[in-house]
């Protein structure tokens, strides 16, 4: 009776589970392998792989264009062989997506290995994060930067800091374990809140002296523990400007792998427009000044290539598409424009 019942069971959710979207689909399965190591391991071996190189993915240029090679297991295998290493490198890479079609992809960092070897065998280079991210098609950019946050954390929490034992990872990489102390480490991320302020007619942008010349963007700082969304806003515009938010507006937010893991939470906030004068903290910033309309819009255009002027000065030109900051500025600009219509 008890395997009828069973039997049943199986094809009423086999049934259900057809029902579902591809998207719940994808996420229910991912899901699954985060929790069952067996279905993990045997998802290894037929899952694709993205290369890191301490920390640095691995890119191949096909004419003008970068793009990111995801090697299949027996690819894998092959070029652990070269080393004489064995299989159980596979063990430490990190699930980081799947194709609508299951499957899986994960990252692998073979830091401990010779690069240069690597980058003569699949014909392509090891990259900086943040060059990388710049010069790739969309779709990649988010997963290769999961893939680095995760890695960098592996790499970080190999012992439990409550008995400095060392730690398991899953095959999944969803988290590590201290047997020792029966503790559970989960990957970490740090909220941070990215503001566009703006005075109706203006707009803010700040440089710190780490940014490339001529680089402004929207003011940024890390939340504190025990603060909201819109304290940490309020704090850090009182901290690093001087000025007073009256309002603001959650627009969007974005992952972002610097300078470990990050979640960015980006809103517009509006200072009083008699209140308007900029009290810069010169220990994080270099410059913090209003931006009009059209210096926006010239500078949207602007690539950090074209802003070296003749004397040696910069124009402003501001983060590329794919930082959040970006998006807050095009938001500013299309609300005026909206506004002026
Ligand atoms: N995607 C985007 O469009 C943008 C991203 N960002 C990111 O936001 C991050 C934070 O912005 P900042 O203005 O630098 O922050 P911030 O204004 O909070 O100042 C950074 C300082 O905060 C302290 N801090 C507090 N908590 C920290 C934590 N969890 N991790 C590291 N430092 C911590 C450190 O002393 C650090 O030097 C930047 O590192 C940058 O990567 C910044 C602007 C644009
Ligand atoms: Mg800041």
């Amino acid at each position: 009776m008890a395997a009828v019942y069973q039997a049943l069971h199986r094809r009423v959710s086999s049934l259900v589970c057809r029902l579902h979207s591809t998207y719940v689909r994808k996420m229910r399965y991912l899901n699954q392998l985060k929790e069952d190591d067996s279905l993990c391991r045997q998802a290894q071996t037929s899952g694709t792989f993205y290369l890191f190189h301490n920390l640095s993915p691995f890119l191949q240029k096909v004419g003008k264009k970068y793009l990111v090679p995801q090697l299949s297991a027996a690819e894998m295998k092959g070029i652990l062989e070269k080393f004489q290493e064995a299989e159980q490198w596979i063990e430490k890479s990190v699930l980081i997506g799947c194709s609508d079609e299951h499957r899986p992809c994960f990252a692998l960092d073979l830091g401990a290995l010779d690069k240069s070897v690597i980058e003569s065998e699949l014909q392509g280079s090891f990259t900086d994060l943040r060059k990388a991210l710049f010069v790739l098609d969309g779709k990649d950019s988010p997963l290769l930067a999961l893939a680095q946050s995760l890695l960098r954390w592996h790499d970080s929490h190999q012992y439990c800091s409550k008995t400095g034992q060392p730690t398991q990872k899953n095959p999944a990489g969803s988290k590590r374990v201290c047997h020792a102390s029966g503790v559970t480490y989960y990957p970490q991320m740090s909220p941070v809140v990215i503001t566009l302020v703006s005075n109706r007619s203006r707009c803010l942008l700040v440089r710190q002296p780490s940014f490339p010349p001529g680089m402004f963007t929207a003011l940024s700082g890390f939340c504190d523990l025990g603060e909201n969304v819109e304290e940490a806003v309020r704090r850090e515009v009182a901290e690093e400007v001087g000025l007073e938010v009256e309002s603001l507006r959650y627009s969007a937010s974005q992952h972002w792998p610097f300078p470990s893991s990050s979640l960015m939470i980006a809103c517009h906030a509006l200072v009083g427009a008699q209140r308007a004068e900029i009290s810069m903290d010169t220990l994080e910033l270099e410059e913090a000044r209003w931006f009009g309309m059209e210096e926006i819009v010239e500078g949207l255009k602007r690539e950090p290539s074209s802003s070296k002027q003749d004397d040696g000065s910069f124009l402003p030109w501001f983060p590329p598409k794919q930082a959040i900051a970006h998006q807050l500025i095009c938001e500013w600009v299309q609300q005026q424009t909206a506004q002026t219509a």
